[in-house]
């Protein structure tokens, strides 16, 4: 989509950029003077490009964008599909728990004090209400079983012994409701068990399912669109003859649902733009994510489709590297668009800046807490934007990752996080702020299916 050739004309700042950008991705050293200082970041020039947004004001956007539009409708979800969604609706105990008055432990129900007669019969979890006890009188129990009627106490089996006549003694002194768990012990009908806004995890779907539910009340899964641009791609086989392979329909699903996204659909547009007009427009998704044509060549269709349906620019370029032509817009008051750049790289870094906050508030989630790790080396910084390197962690470090450039995955695929690096560069032993990439983080919204 960017066509040969269009980077002859551009401005020469802009093909310093890349030359620094592939420069940045093979190069081992930075650069920097002899005491391991990292060079100044330079003054900003104050061309058109540079208008775009700082890299954290672009995600704060992202996440407003979400905040602003209309509310979306809670859904009623069945537990077996609910993990990772947030609770729109309080979690209210709809029984008492336990619901009925049960035996703690493996033993004897007894009533009043030993030796007990035992009776013939056994009270099993699950089974009718038995017969209740009469003073003096032992029944053997089962844990999770339902006590019999005027029990004192549960013995445990460690802690009884039958003598030659058939009649229980306790080993030890048994307190007044011993190893009884009371009907209402955690929780009676109608107290609030969760919050709104309660993430659900295995745990929180065992506490529904205990107290009575079968569906939760859910902020839905923000529906996500992706379309995959450019004539260019391969969709199998080696590429060929200025072909290469889509790398980004694959990428990009999985990804979306990790962050929490419903993908329904992914369509291929290629560098037709009637074509991505119609998806566009015919599309119902809350988000549309396209890949590639969001620069100025001859091919790159995102901007004008964008202008001719009337959409909203809420982010045109995004101080970072890669993936600086990124762009946020609204495309219905119910609907936004995130385009990312071609470049897998660029694609990856649009994905986290805008894609990420925007779906994590339209699914409630809260945003992750902010760290950082030293690095092990330095970080060469692009003059006057953020980079996003690829780092694995080691330990308390964060260790660069090489093959960072914007048309290359082999960084980011071996990566654990994102590392920020701010204008002018990071120095080896200096905090980076981390961005988590999902499957190392490993969160509970993480689903790769
Ligand atoms: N004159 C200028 N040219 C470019 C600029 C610029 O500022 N001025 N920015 C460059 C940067 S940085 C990026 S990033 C790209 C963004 O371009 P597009 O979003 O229009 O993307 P394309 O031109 O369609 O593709 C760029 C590159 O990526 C490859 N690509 C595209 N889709 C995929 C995919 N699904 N899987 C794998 N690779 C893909 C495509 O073949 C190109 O090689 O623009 C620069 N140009
Ligand atoms: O540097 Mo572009 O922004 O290759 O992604």
């Amino acid at each position: 989509m960017t066509a040969p050739g269009t980077r002859a004309g551009a401005p020469a700042q802009d093909s310093d950029d890349l030359d620094l950008e592939e420069a940045l991705a093979l190069v081992r050293e930075p650069r920097g003077d002899s005491a391991g200082q990292m060079p100044a970041p330079a003054p900003e020039p104050t061309g058109e490009r540079h208008r775009a947004t700082p890299w954290h004001q672009a995600r704060e956007t992202a996440a407003r964008a979400a905040r602003t539009r209309p509310r979306r409708t809670p859904v009623s979800v069945p537990l077996g599909e609910a993990l990772g969604l947030v609770l729109a609706a309080p979690l209210d105990a709809l029984t008492d728990l336990p619901s009925f008055d049960t035996s703690a432990m493996d033993g004897w129900a007894v009533a009043g004090p030993g030796p007990w007669q035992v009776r013939d019969d056994g009270v099993l979890a699950g089974h009718a209400q038995p017969e209740p006890l009469t003073d003096g009188e032992a029944v053997r129990i089962a844990t999770g079983a339902r006590i019999p009627a005027d029990t004192t106490a549960v013995l445990r089996s460690e802690h009884g012994r039958t003598d030659t006549q058939g009649r229980l003694h306790a080993a030890r002194d048994l307190a007044h409701g011993q190893d009884i768990r009371p009907r209402g012990q955690e929780c009676r009908t109608g107290d609030q068990l969760l919050p709104v806004g309660t993430l659900v995890t295995p745990a929180v779907l065992g506490l529904a399912a205990a107290a009575g539910y079968d569906t939760v009340t859910a902020v839905p899964r923000p529906r996500v669109e992706v379309l995959v641009l450019g004539d260019e791609l391969l969709t199998d086989g080696l590429p060929h003859d200025g072909l290469i392979r889509d790398a980004l329909g694959p990428l990009l699903p999985p990804w979306l649902r990790a962050l929490g996204a419903d993908v329904v659909a992914v369509r291929r547009i290629g560098d037709d733009a009637e074509a991505l007009y119609r998806a566009v427009t015919g599309s119902d998704a809350d988000l549309i994510v396209t890949t590639g044509g969001t620069a100025a060549g001859p091919r790159d269709h995102v901007h004008p489709i964008l202008e001719r349906i009337g959409a909203e620019l809420l982010v045109d370029g995004v101080k970072v590297r890669p993936g600086h032509p990124m762009l946020l817009a609204r495309t219905k008051d119910d609907q936004h668009l995130v385009g990312l750049p071609g470049n897998p790289l660029a694609a990856v870094s649009g994905l986290l800046t805008l894609a990420e906050p925007l779906l994590r508030t339209l699914a409630a989630h809260p945003a992750p807490e902010p760290y950082a790790l030293p690095l092990t080396e330095a970080i060469q910084g692009h003059p006057y934007d953020t980079r996003l390197v690829p780092v694995v962690l080691r330990g308390d470090h964060a260790v660069p990752l090489h093959y960072n450039g914007p048309a290359m995955l082999r960084g980011v695929a071996a990566a654990d996080a994102l590392a920020v690096v701010p204008p002018g560069g990071a120095r080896p032993g200096v905090e980076a702020e981390l961005l988590d990439l999902p499957w190392a983080s490993a969160g509970i919204g993480v689903c790769f299916t």
